[in-house]
């Protein structure tokens, strides 16, 4: 479904935009049917700019997106854009800030009648919405009226799904969608994403949590500074970490299990392995990814400062 080769990004910033910063840089990554793929980094590390490049939001500097082996970069104008909405569609960290405050619920849910199905008669679309309100576990009588201000932030963040899955759509670019929900609603909506995931949809999941990304994707990514470190089946990327990098990061979080002590011995002990990359003859800082296990890449060590 969406595949992203070789893609790159660079910001032009400093003093009128003379110098480059390089956010994205040659990312491969592919997300399927009823696949979830959690993109996983720091702050600043891109992820947001990969899912701003999918939702065509800002451009690739280098390299294809596709989607259903079409390219991206191709879908111009209004019509082609708008079919490429209807399929594929973004939720982000701040719900707050993605309505209108004088909307209510339902004028939202309009916007979306008035540009994808403006001859829906009332009586189907009462029920087209009252559907999707439904599959995200939200009771129709209860938002419908209200406006931003008298929802909760997981109410909010269910109506902007809702409002994608009025779209029929088939690919969710779900941007830390999680972070501003209280413990108890983060549960409800991860779960709802596993159902979004049971009826065939592929979800981009980005993250900077890495639990999150543990409990929900089938495929990890590990991103670093713009560029993919390691990526593989979920539980293998998580068992046995083969970067560095991520070793770190899950060394970070603390476990009941670890004291401080054995984490860092057990990253003293990362010091003397060898990338395995380098190992096969590549070139030190400059060769891609290689399959350490089935379907688990890592990238060269020597990326790492
Ligand atoms: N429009 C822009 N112009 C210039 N630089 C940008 C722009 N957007 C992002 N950047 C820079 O690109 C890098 C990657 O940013 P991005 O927002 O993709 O990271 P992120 O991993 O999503 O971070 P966070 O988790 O904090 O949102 C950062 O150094 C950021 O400052």
């Amino acid at each position: 479904m969406l595949d992203l080769h070789q893609v790159g990004k660079t910001y032009r910033v400093g003093a009128f935009g003379g110098e480059r910063l390089h956010a994205v840089r040659g990312v491969d990554l592919a997300v399927g049917r009823g696949e979830v793929v959690s993109l996983i980094g720091e702050s600043g590390s891109g992820k947001s700019t990969i899912g701003k490049m999918v939702l065509r939001l800002i451009a690739p500097s280098a390299g294809t997106i596709t989607f259903d082996g079409a390219d991206v970069a191709a879908v111009r104008g209004h019509r082609a854009s708008k079919e490429y909405y209807r399929r594929v569609q973004g939720v982000f960290q701040d719900p707050f800030s993605c309505f209108n405050p004088v909307f209510a619920a339902d004028r939202v849910l309009q916007l979306v009648r008035a540009e994808y199905f403006p001859g829906t008669p009332e009586a189907d679309w009462r029920a087209k919405v009252e559907e999707a309100l439904t599959t995200v576990r939200l009771d129709p009588a209860q938002v419908l009226g209200k406006y931003p201000h008298q929802l909760s932030g997981g109410q909010l963040q269910r109506l902007l799904i809702a409002r994608a899955l009025l779209l029929d759509i088939r690919m969710l670019v779900a941007d830390e969608i999680i972070s501003m929900l209280d413990a108890s609603t983060r549960i409800d909506v991860l779960n709802l994403l596993g159902d979004l995931k049971a009826r065939g949809l592929g979800i981009l999941f980005i993250t900077h949590d890495l639990s999150l990304g543990n409990y929900i994707s089938d495929t990890a990514v590990i991103l670093r500074r713009g560029r993919v470190v390691e990526k593989g089946p979920t539980g293998e990327v998580f068992a046995a970490p083969a970067h560095p990098y991520t070793r770190r990061l899950l060394s970070s979080v603390p476990q009941l299990h670890t004291t401080w002590e054995q984490a860092d011995e057990a990253l003293r002990a990362d010091g003397e392995r060898e990338c395995p990359g380098c190992a096969e003859g590549g070139e030190p800082g400059a060769h891609g990814l290689v399959e350490t296990a089935p379907g688990h890449h890592v990238g060269c060590f020597a990326t790492e400062d």
